[in-house]
């Protein structure tokens, strides 16, 4: 299955609002529903956007105030701003052979990054642990963080994976999961706060998270929670491995400080799928992604290279 596609002269992508109960297929014309659907998350991951964006400058046909919305459209995953200017860059004419270049270079890289990162982790019946959804979800056929707990399982080396149900939006526990049982690989699901103590519990051989950004120095912008996940890695002395396509790698940002997280508002925090649980009224902060400093990543794992920051 493809999570987004060049369908007969239309974007076509899962509606990732409706999983897991529902397999819906969205078939996207114009640069304003694009926009839509990538704000509400309906494609999301930072492989996925920068396909998205990629696909969206070709529907733009050159119309550059469509380009720059469609760029801006979210502000963290440097795919995004990254794949619209590769083909931007290029006549209306050659836009569609680079777009889909891009979403092929992202299928090969994803099996390369599964295979490299299932290498560098030794022994078997390994158990492990993520946040977010960095599955097939996330990119085009096959995940980063998630591609490499396939490899694993594929090669019979899977003990467990433990996903944390990623607040506000749940993408650990609606996506995640539903790719793991999919997959056939065993898994369960953990509330975010539980997931440094049970790293300092033990019986956990590596955390594998995705990327939105990472800085020139190696800093890392991935789902809010990972943080919390590097901390409780290191004081356990848990491998903390950052598995991303060298398209995240962003040179042109020096350092962590300098990535623009996302804030989404506190309608995601105050209600759950439309349900009330706050008090009317109530604001909160949402910052949609954290930065993992440098000095807590073990390893990233791109297509090309294994980088100890
Ligand atoms: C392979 S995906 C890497 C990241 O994009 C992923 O971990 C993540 O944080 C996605 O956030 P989202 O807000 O769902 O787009």
């Amino acid at each position: 299955m493809r999570t987004i596609d060049w369908v007969d002269g239309a974007i076509e992508l899962v509606d990732q609002t409706k999983l897991p109960d529902e397999l819906v297929t969205l078939r996207i014309t114009d640069v304003d529903t694009l926009i839509g659907a990538i704000r509400r998350l309906s494609v999301r991951g930072a492989p996925a956007l920068g396909v998205a964006g990629a696909l969206g400058v070709v529907l733009a046909a050159g119309d550059a105030a469509q380009i720059a919305r469609l760029r801006a459209a979210r502000p963290t995953a440097v795919n995004l701003a990254w794949a619209v200017d590769q083909v931007a860059a290029l006549p209306p004419g050659k836009a569609l052979k680079a777009a889909l270049r891009i979403r092929d270079e992202d299928i090969a890289a994803c099996h390369a990054m599964g295979a490299r990162g299932a290498d560098l982790l030794e022994g078997d019946r390994l158990r492990v642990m993520t946040v977010c959804n960095t599955g097939g979800l996330a990119a085009v056929e096959r995940g980063t963080a998630l591609g490499v707990v396939q490899t694993l399982h594929e090669r019979g080396r899977l003990g467990e994976v433990l996903a944390l149900e990623t607040r506000p939006l749940l993408q650990g526990a609606r996506l995640t999961t539903w790719e793991l049982a999919r997959m056939g690989a065993p898994h369960r699901l953990v509330t975010d706060s539980a997931g440094p103590y049970l790293l300092a519990r033990g019986g956990i051989d590596a955390v594998l998270i995705g990327a939105d950004r990472i800085a020139a120095n190696g800093d890392v912008a991935n789902k809010i929670g990972s943080y919390a996940l590097a901390l409780g890695a290191e004081r356990a002395g848990v491998p903390f491995i950052v598995v991303a396509p060298e398209s995240t790698i962003d040179e042109g940002t020096p350092s962590g400080d300098q990535i623009a997280i996302e804030d989404r508002g506190s309608e995601e925090v105050t209600t759950i799928q439309g349900v009330r649980l706050a008090p009317k009224g109530t604001e909160a902060v949402n910052p949609a992604f954290d930065v993992t400093p440098h000095d807590l990543v073990t390893a990233i794992v791109t297509e090309r290279r294994v980088i100890r920051p």
